[in-house]
């Protein structure tokens, strides 16, 4: 699969004022290319776990590995180009800019990541007919593509969300719960245009969600309690 995507390495997390910590992780490792369903309980740390790998929370030195990088020596905006440059990341909020439009929205993935601009730039110009195009894909009426965010339903919103993650191609994709609000046809749908995505361009997955019915879509499923040993040092 050509290298190593995410490692985690004795990785340990406490929320300040926290009195045990939340996480303690002996070992992880995702390969590049590799899609990975991550589950356990509600209220488990699979989000904050998310949020360290994406560099936005930091964890104790020298324990996260992003596509070669050791998260704790770079800066603050350093993460951030980082995560600008290689992670899509739908958050369970979505995060869309309720006054711009869908496909504006979109597009703004590329705003802040030359890296990005420069992986569109082979694919067209014309930013906004490809993140259209995607949008369609994903299931968005012609008609909502210029409705502002706000306008939008949960579920639409959440297709924004994820057309602005594949937008440019990142390494990494991270989707906490990105499925929650579609219906059957809508969510069979995404994940076709999501993993389709990721195979022709050799992105890595890694994906939450409590629907069971979708396991059979990855290559392997991560048990956090399985691999999060804080819990029980705690008990
Ligand atoms: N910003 C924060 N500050 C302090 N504690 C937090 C913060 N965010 C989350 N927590 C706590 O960390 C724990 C794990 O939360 P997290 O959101 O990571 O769980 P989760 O497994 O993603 O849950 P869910 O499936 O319900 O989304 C919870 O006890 C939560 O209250």
């Amino acid at each position: 699969m050509g290298g190593t995507c995410i490692e985690l390495k004795q990785l340990e997390f406490r929320w300040p004022g926290a009195t045990s910590p939340l996480l303690h992780i002996p070992e992880l490792t995702i390969h590049r290319g590799e899609h990975v369903l991550l589950r356990g309980a509600s209220g488990s740390g699979k989000s904050t776990l998310l949020s360290l790998i994406a560099g936005i929370h930091q964890a104790a030195p020298e324990q996260v590995f992003v596509l070669g990088k050791d998260l704790s020596k770079l800066s603050q905006r350093q993460r951030d180009k980082l995560r600008a440059n290689e992670i899509g990341y739908i958050f369970q909020q979505f995060n869309l800019l309720p006054y711009l439009s869908a496909w504006q929205n979109v597009v703004l993935a590329q705003q802040f990541s030359p890296v990005r601009r420069q992986r569109l730039a082979q694919q067209s110009k014309n930013h906004e007919q490809l993140a259209k195009q995607l949008l369609q894909q994903l299931g968005l009426n012609t008609e909502d593509l210029d409705r502002p965010a706000h306008q939008l339903s949960v579920g639409q919103q959440q297709r924004v969300a994820a057309a602005r993650a594949l937008f440019g191609n990142p390494a990494l994709i991270i989707a906490d719960e990105p499925t929650s609000a579609l219906d059957a046809d809508h969510r069979d749908n995404f994940i076709e245009v999501l993993f389709t995505a990721c195979k022709q361009h050799n992105i890595t997955l890694l994906f939450v969600t409590h629907d069971g019915s979708l396991a059979h879509h990855f290559d392997r499923a991560i048990e956090l309690n399985e691999i999060n040993t804080a819990r029980r040092e705690a008990k």
